[in-house]
């Protein structure tokens, strides 16, 4: 889970700074990819590096969208507001749609976001506790 994109809507900017504060330590050696104004609150008052695209509704989630095409990030979270009608609205539901096409988790408010690192951290800790994580996981996986 390194490359992860954040975005919010206006109305849910504060409560995302929020959550990335209370998070500092997990996203320190991540990279960060944003729309344009979260990027750049997120960079300003947090001092985490943000590569910063156009905002939201100048095509910032369209770009976003095209990275997850690439497969270039491992995890959306995407604090959108259901309070207010947006006028890009047709490239949210693009965006949120390409996450899903290409199987990449995505986190809407905080409780799911939460749960993410949790899930992330125990990940870590656990591939470190298994000498052959790899071998125990193509028990589950024949795939991998
Ligand atoms: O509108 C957005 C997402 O749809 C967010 O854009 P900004 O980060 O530029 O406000």
């Amino acid at each position: 889970m390194k490359s992860i994109a954040l975005i919010a809507h206006d109305g849910k900017k504060a409560e995302l700074l929020d959550w990335v504060a209370t998070h500092a330590g997990f996203f320190q050696h991540k990279t960060l990819y944003a729309t344009g104004t979260t990027g750049r609150l997120i960079s300003d008052k947090l001092q985490l590096p943000v590569h910063c695209f156009a905002s939201g509704p100048l095509g910032g989630d369209q770009q976003i969208g095209a990275l997850i095409a690439e497969q270039k990030i491992d995890w959306l979270v995407f604090f959108w507001d259901p309070l207010s009608s947006q006028p890009h609205d047709p490239d949210v539901k693009a965006l949120i749609r390409l996450a899903v096409v290409w199987n990449i988790p995505v986190a809407c408010n905080k409780a799911t976001a939460d749960f993410i690192v949790h899930s992330s951290l125990f990940q870590t800790d656990y591939q470190r506790s298994v000498p052959d994580f790899s071998a125990h996981q193509r028990r589950f996986d024949p795939a991998k």
